[in-house]
């Protein structure tokens, strides 16, 4: 790697040990200078010296020039910097820095901690970094999403920052993704119809139970971790995948959409709120018992060749080259046939027969209670998302196909487990059910439909349901049969992926000390 001439060299004397500090267009390096002197020459963890930190440029928050009215005592001691923001000049750091932010809080996210980690975890490192936003505290369910799709101004924001959960995720992507179609005359009940991809990014700070999306894109679920991203104005795109019914929508998934296990193990917790968190455990272990298949068909289009495979153990990081090649695949096709054409072209796979589960994770889905995820492999923004089909199997074998979702076995290496890189995928249940059936589920049961219902879960009667429910992204679908496409970088969040262990290599070798 070429090295960067040094910009500045000064010394700074910190609680009484000297450093040398330099500067050069990528890297702010400073080194401990008597340390330096003892380890001559000898590398220590790789290529890092003993004594020496650097922080790249780009990713320094602000610089404030502290004001010399007080002649310089040398205390030893970091010096308070006085504020004053106004007159700083943060942004000139890099171009892609936010500088106006709409926030949406969701009050009763996960342990209702949300207005608290923003103000107090959030808010100053916005005002450190000169950020200024407009606050929206939600007062219900969906204020969030309509209030996105009809009312706000977006043209005097840089970006959407939401606190709170993956169902809050989830509003504010909705009402972005829906507000950027309708601007653009794109009709979201066409399946055929590309849509347009959104111009502002969207930051997650975590404050929900499970915050898989923010695991997913950040690494982790530390609100001043997705603070900092934010301020830096980092970028990662991520596919969105829409759902429809024939001619009709019915929601945007990026992570998972489940239908048997999953699907029913959602419907069984909705019932059981009351519970909390317990309830997930509870409905898993009723839904692994009561061992439901349903029939149907799948068809899918698969991926083209250079999107890698399910299996492949090319895991999604930070820079992942397979998305930055759909990134530039994506420019040259825009100048060639659109999207669709390319479509018609291709042949569509279907397979018919009794599914224990079918899944399609449009990331890893990994969790602190499954590291690797459904699909370890899956990748943000390659346009594409896995489609695992697990067949009709034992109880022992499902189980056992479960629990290599928690260690480090290939979950996909069992013989009734499929998985396909996909495109597009439909289903469509093998018994379609009338429209009082499909109330019944979305209701909940009364009188004679409750005695049906019970029989619908009660195994021993042999009465087995004919239909589960689709889990999309912890939402249950009212529709069975359903279509679905993935839409390639659709959006953009304030991320950078999951990174790797510092690559401290590579930053030394930049800078000239
Ligand atoms: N003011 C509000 N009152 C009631 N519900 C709200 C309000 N604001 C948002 N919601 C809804 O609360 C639901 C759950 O919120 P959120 O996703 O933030 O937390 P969570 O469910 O605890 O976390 P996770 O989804 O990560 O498990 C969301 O689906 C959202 O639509």
């Amino acid at each position: 790697m070429e090295k960067q001439s040094r910009l500045l060299c000064s010394e700074l004397c910190v609680q009484r040990r000297l450093f040398e500090v330099t500067l050069n267009c990528t890297v702010l390096a400073w080194k401990d200078i008597q340390i330096d002197k003892k380890h001559t020459g000898r590398a220590i963890y790789g290529a890092v010296k003993a004594g020496s930190h650097c922080v790249p440029v780009c990713e320094i928050i602000a610089v404030q020039e502290k004001e010399d009215d007080s002649p310089c005592k040398d205390t030893g001691k970091w010096q308070k910097v006085p504020q004053s923001p106004a007159d700083s000049c943060q942004h000139a750091f890099t171009a892609n820095r936010p500088k106006y932010l709409l926030v949406y809080i969701n009050p009763y996210g996960g342990k209702q901690r949300g207005k608290q980690i923003y103000d107090h975890k959030v808010a100053p490192i916005f005002s450190r970094a000169s950020i200024s936003t407009d606050v929206i505290v939600t007062e219900h369910a969906n204020h969030a999403r309509d209030h996105l799709k009809m009312e706000a101004d977006l043209k005097k924001y840089d970006g959407v920052v939401c606190v709170g959960g993956d169902g809050m995720f989830s509003e504010i992507m909705h009402g972005l993704v829906s507000r950027t179609q309708q601007e653009a005359g794109v009709d979201d009940n066409s399946m055929e119809e590309t849509l347009m991809p959104c111009g502002l990014r969207i930051g997650i700070i975590p404050a929900g139970s499970t915050d898989c999306i923010c695991y997913a894109t950040v690494g982790s679920n530390d609100p001043v971790t997705s603070a900092l991203h934010i301020v830096v104005g980092d970028s990662q795109p991520m596919d969105v995948c829409s759902v429809h019914n024939e001619d009709h929508f019915l929601r945007y998934s990026v992570s998972l959409l489940g239908y048997g296990f999953y699907g029913d193990v959602l419907t069984d917790s909705e019932r059981k709120r009351w519970m909390g968190p317990a309830r997930y455990d509870i409905s898993g272990v009723k839904t692994f018992l009561s061992h439901r298949y349903y029939e149907g068909t799948v068809s899918f289009l698969p991926a083209e060749g250079n999107s890698g495979t399910p299996r492949d153990k090319m895991q999604c990081r930070s820079g992942c080259s397979i998305c930055q090649q759909t990134s530039s695949d994506k420019l040259v096709s825009k100048n060639e046939d659109s999207v669709s054409d390319a479509e018609c072209r291709d042949t569509w796979t279907v397979i018919r027969g009794k599914f224990l589960a079918i899944n399609a994770a449009s990331m890893s889905c990994a969790c602190p209670r499954s590291p690797k995820g459904l699909s370890p492999s899956a990748h943000l923004a390659d346009g594409t998302t896995d489609l695992i089909l697990v067949r009709k199997c034992s109880r022992l074998n499902f189980l056992r196909h479960l629990l290599r979702h928690t260690n480090k076995d290939d979950q996909f290496d069992h013989s009734f487990v499929e998985v396909y890189r996909v495109k597009q995928f439909r289903f469509t249940p093998r018994y379609q059910e009338c429209d009082s059936e499909v109330d019944l589920r979305e209701s909940g049961a009364t009188g004679k439909q409750f005695l049906s219902q019970i029989c619908r879960e009660h195994r021993a009667c042999g009465c087995m349901p004919s239909q589960s429910n689709w889990n999309c992204d912890g939402e249950i679908l009212p529709h069975t049969a359903i279509q679905v496409r993935v839409h390639s970088q659709l959006i953009k969040l304030f991320a950078r992926g999951i990174e790797e262990q510092p690559v401290f290599e590579d930053l030394y070798a930049h800078c000239a000390i």
